[in-house]
């Protein structure tokens, strides 16, 4: 498994979300020696499939975000399929419960030890308290976030993604051992847009997170490489 970075560039992880293989490429040949992971999420995937996959990770590894959630059957057999893409990380919903997640740990597992790290997505970073009510759930989100935390790692994930705003407290439920991947990150005055749960760079680091994902700050500046190296300089140790 990718081992955790210790400082700097190496915690970024820039999301390619473009449905555009050729833009992507471009995008992460200027951010390779600016980051450690490169992002695949459905936007890329879904255009372009497992080639998306194979032409990133000639610049970087990747975190293949495709948020599986199905039955554990389906899930595990979805894994079967991506793991000859040999991603370095993958996301599947903590919503799906224990048995999806001990079904996919079962089939990572096959990999030996190049599987990818596992991530558990707990709550998505663009709810807030009254879009988490409407689905049912009436704790607050860092509440729900936890409960579905401690879930998944005894569960069998690697690693969880949660909000800048959970990751100390999930650092101090669990400890320093899980993957802590963290969107929802915006340096100071950049647009929150969708997203719900935020805060800078060097915040969610110093809660905890080992990676940071951020999308439209970086690929969205007039020199994405100039805006990834800038946030890597906000990133303290
Ligand atoms: O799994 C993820 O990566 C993810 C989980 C989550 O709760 N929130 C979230 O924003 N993401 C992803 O992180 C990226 C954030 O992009 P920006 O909002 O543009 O920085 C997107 O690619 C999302 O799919």
């Amino acid at each position: 498994m990718l081992a955790k970075p210790t400082g700097g560039a190496a915690r970024i992880i820039p999301a390619l979300d473009t449905g555009d293989l050729a833009r992507a490429e471009a995008l992460a040949a200027a951010l390779a020696g600016r980051c450690g992971v490169l992002k695949v999420g459905l936007e890329l995937f879904c255009a372009a499939g497992g080639p998306a996959v194979a032409a990133i990770a000639r610049h970087a590894p990747v975190f293949l975000d495709v948020k599986l959630h199905d039955i554990p059957n389906t899930v595990a057999g979805a894994l079967r399929s991506l793991l000859p893409l040999r991603p370095a990380m993958v996301t599947l919903h903590a919503g799906g419960g224990p048995a999806m997640i001990a079904a996919a740990r079962a089939e990572a597992e096959k990999a030996g030890a190049d599987r990818p790290i596992l991530l558990a997505v707990t709550v998505l970073t663009s709810m807030d308290a009254a879009a988490l009510a409407a689905t049912g759930v009436a704790d607050t989100p860092a509440e729900q976030v936890r409960r579905l935390a401690r879930m998944a790692v005894a569960a069998g994930a690697d690693g969880l993604v949660c909000s800048p705003q959970e990751a100390a407290l999930l650092r101090a439920d669990l400890g320093p051992g899980p993957a802590l991947v963290v969107p929802g990150v915006r340096p100071a005055g950049s647009d929150a847009g969708d997203q719900a749960r935020v805060a800078t760079p060097a915040e969610a680091v110093a809660a905890g997170a080992d990676w940071i994902v951020v999308g439209r700050p970086i690929t969205g500046a007039p020199d994405p490489a100039v805006a990834a190296a800038a946030i890597a300089a906000s990133i303290p140790g």
